[in-house]
């Protein structure tokens, strides 16, 4: 079956349906890593836009019940230049086609995805559309043009849990799989604000010891402090973190009082709620395979990233230092307080997928908690 992609400056690509058919719309970015296609579906963050894999065969693992970073799918559309049906993996259960069927999610093959990554490289990222009823480019072009920006769009209350609960799965081993493990022995408490949580920062936490209460965005800072935590955890999500005001001013309510980690949006709304500022940047980093400089040691670690927006660190001059550096755009990766247990990063240290070179934040959070503590 026939399906086109429209983006709103009028650039068109033809190609054949996969996964659902229909029509669906969103913010196009593309992805640079050439495995993990499944975490990448399932990754909150990704509400409201349309991904392209860089990465030109894309289907060969098919998909399994374990590698996923949320129950749900929530990104609108999925682009790849090469789909394939023949899957072969000891743990795969079904086909990527059938999956993105199953869960409504339309996709677009055999179209020149180095033409259009380079296409949002030069131009930014931008709005567009798939469709596999409309091929008229006329009219694909101006409902692509009627989307509303990702800037000012406050996606993550959207996709937050309802209520708190604790989490005590840690990270996935050949031998055991997922292990549980007993609250008594995680020793530190740490509530953590989802804003689209991926499930293996909840793992990573309790690999390294957290006892963790999973709360909801807006769930008030009183009641969280009254559970006497020994960290506050901020997460990833999707949208621009500026209109979350609410999520904001409950934030700043932390600050003096707790050690804080913050993790990409959870980064974004660290440094608003700090009284800095964000930025939206030109097509964003979203890969498995980005440098990054730890600024204390000068080591460079090899991340998984997923983000469009950034913190602006010259509007924290006298708040928060440049902690991590993006080597290939100079973005801020991290930052840290300048006198206080806080710190946070741009970047996914829980990798699902990519390198795990930065799982030692999440003992440097500990080692945080630790010494306040002390
Ligand atoms: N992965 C994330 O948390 C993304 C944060 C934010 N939505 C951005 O695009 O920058």
């Amino acid at each position: 079956m026939k399906a086109v992609l429209a983006l709103a400056d009028g650039r068109i690509f033809k190609g054949k349906a996969f996964g659902a058919t229909g029509e669906t719309s969103g913010e196009v970015v593309f992805n640079t890593a050439m495995s993990g296609y499944q975490e990448v579906l399932t990754d909150p963050s990704y509400r409201g836009q349309m991904v392209t894999m860089t990465y030109t065969q894309i289907g060969n693992t098919g998909i399994n019940p374990e590698d996923i970073e949320s129950n749900q799918l929530y990104l609108s559309g999925f682009i790849v230049r090469e789909y394939l049906d023949c899957y072969s993996n000891y743990r795969a259960t079904m086909s990527l086609d059938a999956y993105l069927k199953e869960n409504g999610v339309v996709g677009i093959q055999g179209i020149d995805t180095r033409a259009l990554t380079r296409h949002l490289r030069d131009k930014g990222a931008q709005n567009g559309i798939i469709s596999t009823v409309d091929f008229d480019p006329e009219s694909l072009v101006k409902k692509a043009r009627a989307i509303p920006s990702m800037s000012g769009l406050d996606l993550a209350t959207g996709v937050t849990c309802d209520k708190p609960y604790h989490w005590t799965q840690g990270l996935w081993d050949l031998q055991t799989g997922y292990p549980e493990v007993d609250r008594k022995d995680l020793k530190y408490k740490v509530v953590a604000y989802d804003f689209g949580i991926k499930l293996n920062i909840l793992r990573c936490l309790v690999s390294a010891g957290c006892d963790v209460t999973v709360v909801p965005a807006t769930f008030p800072a009183e009641s969280a402090l009254a559970m006497n935590p020994d960290g506050i955890f901020l997460s990833n999500g999707p949208g621009d973190p500026e209109p979350m005001k609410e999520v904001i001013e409950n934030i700043k309510k932390f600050v003096g009082k707790k050690p804080i980690f913050g993790i990409c949006l959870g980064h974004q709304l660290l440094g608003l709620a700090l009284g800095g500022r964000t930025i939206k940047l030109k097509f964003g980093n979203h890969g498995s395979n980005l440098p990054v400089m730890d600024m204390a040691t000068k080591k460079v670690e090899i991340t998984a990233q997923n983000h469009g927006f950034s913190v602006d660190i010259l509007s924290l001059q006298n708040v928060a230092g440049l902690a991590h550096e993006n080597l290939n755009d100079q973005t801020v990766e991290g930052m840290a307080h300048k006198t206080l247990p806080i710190f946070s990063v741009q970047h996914h240290p829980e990798a699902s997928p990519g390198p795990h070179d930065s799982h030692y934040l999440f003992n440097r959070f500990v080692e945080l908690m630790e010494k306040h503590k002390a």
